[in-house]
């Protein structure tokens, strides 16, 4: 396996784009080497520009829930195409789209289409304001929620691979309205409450995906919605991740809670950029052009990404592929974990569904801090083994890996190889 076409574009990138990405979280910061260029992906499956085959894990972070270029979303992405690319006016596609979305949550009666996750999230926490008059948000250290400024802060994904504790060019001003709490720890919420009588609401990834997976312990959500409830505060949950991913209702519907504020992206598009912001009546009546909440986009409800959201779905709902990934996550968690046993390696495998990832620690990991004790040097070596055995991967300890459901029995055998060449190298070190 050879690199040399990557790297030659990878040198080429770096002089137009910054760092050769259009994310950093696409840089090998935290792993060592250069980024991989990507050609071409299909079903389980994505191509280097070298001609290099792996298993893709990765799955753009999360939306390729059916594989890649499935039939039915390709399909109707081409025919959507052909009609125009945007209108600045509304379609019936918009209409279809809310409909399956708010019919997954139960207390979602209208939602609000945008274009990335970010924007879902930023567009929810000012809903949050808007309708409790209070501005005060908490969120969970190592939680990430996108790049708004008022939630650049002990934030996970890029900023705990590359140690950022926040982002320069947050003005003081953007957080002081954020205040930050420990997952899993309700009483961290509790002492803000204690200390704040303007508390909107409390955001949260109902799992924790980006510090690596997390997972709600003893009903941790179902205790904090109570509490909530109990303060006039709203849940807000993010969904970017979760949302037809844990099972079609999202996370909320495995866990058993229902949020007063959705957040959604990722699988929601398809792999087509789709954000959107959903909740009962009385908190959606307050975004214009209903109320005064003002939220806006020109490429809002794009009907070709559009098309990608109500194919993606509707394939979803058609294939049921909940249980599948039950099954063929409990494989690779058992491979993970005989494997790490065999070469005497520490390891902890965090998993819910289709989101899961080995963490290279002794101990449990239940928040951020417990994630940040991971040996983020063995995870390196880990990642550039099953790089070059045909598993492709986040490239940080604090991602979370992804199942689709075009992954296969032979697809498993080459992951279970690459886990124990991975595995090896990783207890030579
Ligand atoms: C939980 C969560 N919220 C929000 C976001 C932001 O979404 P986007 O990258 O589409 O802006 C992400 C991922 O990036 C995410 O994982
Ligand atoms: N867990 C990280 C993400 O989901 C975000 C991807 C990106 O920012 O490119």
């Amino acid at each position: 396996m050879n690199f040399k076409k990557s790297e030659k574009l990878y040198q080429k990138g770096l002089t137009h784009l910054v760092g050769a990405v259009n994310s950093p979280v696409r840089a090998f910061s935290s792993v060592g080497g250069n980024p991989l260029f990507i050609k071409k992906a299909k079903g389980s499956k994505i191509y280097d520009v070298d001609g290099n085959e792996y298993v893709d894990l990765v799955v753009s972070y999360g939306p390729m829930i059916l594989g890649h270029r499935h039939k039915a979303v390709e399909k109707a992405a081409k025919k959507a195409l052909k009609k125009g690319y945007s209108f600045g006016a509304s379609t019936e596609a918009e209409i279809k789209l809310a409909k399956i979305v708010c019919d997954a949550f139960p207390e979602m009666d209208k939602v609000r289409f945008v274009n990335s996750g970010t924007e879902a999230v930023l567009s929810g926490i000012r809903l949050a304001r808007a309708y409790t008059g209070k501005d005060k948000i908490i969120k969970f250290s190592g939680c990430y929620h996108g790049h708004q400024d008022a939630l650049l802060v002990a934030a996970g994904s890029g900023l705990a691979t590359l140690s950022l504790p926040g982002s320069k060019g947050v003005p003081e001003g953007a957080v002081k309205n954020t205040l930050i709490a420990e997952y899993n720890n309700l009483e961290s919420v509790k002492k803000h409450f204690e200390e704040h009588d303007d508390i909107a609401g409390v955001i949260i990834e109902p799992i924790g995906g980006n510090m690596g997976v997390v997972i709600p312990q003893n009903n941790f959500l179902k205790k904090l919605k109570e509490y909530l409830q109990s303060k006039g505060a709203l849940l807000i949950a993010d969904e970017v991740m979760t949302g037809f991913r844990s099972t079609f209702g999202g996370a909320q519907e495995k866990l058993g809670v229902v949020a007063d504020i959705t957040c959604l992206g990722k699988v929601i598009g398809g792999g087509f950029p789709v954000g959107a912001y959903g909740a009962r009546n009385e908190i959606m009546e307050n975004v214009a052009p209903l109320g005064g909440m003002y939220q806006a986009g020109t490429l809002s409800g794009n009907p070709i990404a559009m098309a990608g959201g109500i194919s993606t779905l509707t394939e979803l709902k058609k294939q049921n592929p909940y249980d599948k990934f039950q099954e063929i996550g409990s494989i690779l968690e058992v491979i993970l974990l005989e494997s790490a046993k065999k070469y005497n390696v520490d390891v902890v495998v965090n998993r819910f569904g289709s989101m899961m990832n080995p963490f290279f620690t002794k101990n449990k990991v239940t928040n951020f801090k417990e994630a940040q004790a991971s040996d983020t040097e063995k995870f390196a070596v880990f990642f550039w083994e099953m790089i070059k055995n045909g598993v492709f991967l986040p490239p940080s300890q604090f991602e979370a890996w992804f199942l689709n459901s075009a992954i296969s029995d032979k697809d498993i055998k080459i992951i279970a190889h690459a886990t124990d060449k991975a595995m090896l190298a990783v207890s030579k070190i």
